[in-house]
């Protein structure tokens, strides 16, 4: 039964914004300051599962708590500067990370590294420390080496359990569905489009064939929209010509994969959606983190499903995608082993 405020926010925010459950659950931002960290807060905050928001940043996170604790929603908010991350993450069930920088025009990724993967091994090892069994949901770039980071970081604390960190993948996801709908003309919110493979340029794999909508797409429609979904984060750092990258829309799917997360861990059923995890799926090809679609639970990952079946298109683009995502995790690790 939803309580009187859950089905309001029902109506307020749409369908993915959903409540079945009531329960304390603090969610961490780390990050929060930020382009992405500060809409993140403000969708949290008005998620009628987040009981608890707790913002922390290097910088801003103070002005950002103030700001959204005046939104009239019943969660509590409380904001923590630099020297205050372990307090921060006191007794949080969620850590959402969009900590690190963003890209500029020219730049991969990858470009990323050498600055976000200490930001994240650092704030990773804090919160293997202070709460090692939050669920960790790692937002920074580059995802297909961050994750392996989080992960080798909590392993190395003896706290690791692969059903709680996740790459969050479904800013492609939200892609897929507004592309695909443009073309074929539905509701973007009903398009579904499984998104796997990781989060950068080859590495997203698309697969337009699963879906009732996106199966009909094919020559120079499928290959555009394609590369549109693979690259659409190069369109938003070109458009926005050096002031960074995705922040709203990245906030919106972060905020639908945290909604999603805290569904699955309140016992909702048939929560699925891709995210870029520690997976069996191509462990023989030594490539151990892959994002397929996973059904979430009260335990965090509950199942991992099958990539099911692929076109040769689609094959094509798995292949390419495979050798890429080996590197990255690979980099990842190695970051992690070689650190004090
Ligand atoms: N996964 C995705 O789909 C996706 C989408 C968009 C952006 N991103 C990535 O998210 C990251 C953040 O992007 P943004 O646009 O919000 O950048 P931003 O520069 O606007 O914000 C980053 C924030 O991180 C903070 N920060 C830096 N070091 C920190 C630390 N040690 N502890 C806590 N906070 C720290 C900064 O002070 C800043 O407020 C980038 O790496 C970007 O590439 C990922
Ligand atoms: O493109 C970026 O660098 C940010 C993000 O990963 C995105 O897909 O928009």
């Amino acid at each position: 039964m939803l309580s009187k405020y859950a089905a309001r926010s029902l109506s307020v925010h749409g369908r993915w914004f959903s409540s079945s459950t009531a329960r304390h659950t603090k969610v961490a931002v780390l990050g929060a300051g930020g382009g992405i960290g500060q809409p993140l807060s403000l969708l949290l905050k008005v998620d009628p599962l987040v009981t608890s928001l707790s913002l922390y940043d290097i910088r801003g996170a103070p002005g950002v708590a103030a700001d959204v604790s005046h939104i009239d929603t019943p969660g509590e908010v409380n904001g923590y500067p630099a020297d205050k991350l372990d307090e921060a993450l006191d007794g949080v069930k969620v850590v959402v990370i969009p900590a690190g920088v963003p890209r500029k025009p020219g730049m991969t990724r990858d470009d990323l590294f050498n600055t976000n993967a200490s930001i994240v091994r650092d704030l990773a090892a804090a919160v293997a420390r202070v709460s090692p069994e939050a669920h960790v949901l790692v937002i920074s770039n580059p995802v297909n080496s961050t994750v392996p980071i989080v992960s080798a970081v909590f392993e190395k604390a003896g706290v690791y359990d692969p059903r709680r960190i996740f790459g969050v993948t479904t800013l492609d996801v939200v892609r897929a569905g507004r592309f695909v709908s443009g073309i074929v003309g539905t509701n973007p919110v009903d398009t579904p489009i499984t998104v796997i493979g990781g989060h950068s340029g080859a590495t997203i794999v698309p697969l337009l064939s699963q879906s009732s909508f996106g199966k009909g797409i094919s020559g120079e429609a499928y290959n555009k929209v394609v590369n549109r979904i693979q690259y659409g984060g190069d369109e938003v750092v070109k458009a926005k010509d050096g002031a960074g990258s995705a922040t709203l829309s990245m906030a919106y799917a972060g905020a639908k994969f945290t909604n999603a997360l805290l569904r699955g861990l309140a016992g909702e059923k048939s929560v699925i959606t891709p995210t870029f995890i520690k997976s069996p799926l191509f462990a023989d090809q030594d490539i151990d983190f892959f994002s397929s679609n996973v059904e979430l639970g009260p335990n965090g990952v509950e199942k991992i499903h099958s990539i099911g079946e692929l076109t040769g298109e689609e094959q094509k683009l798995l292949e390419a995608c495979l050798p890429e995502l080996k590197k990255n995790i690979e980099k990842g690790k190695a970051f992690v082993e070689s650190s004090p």
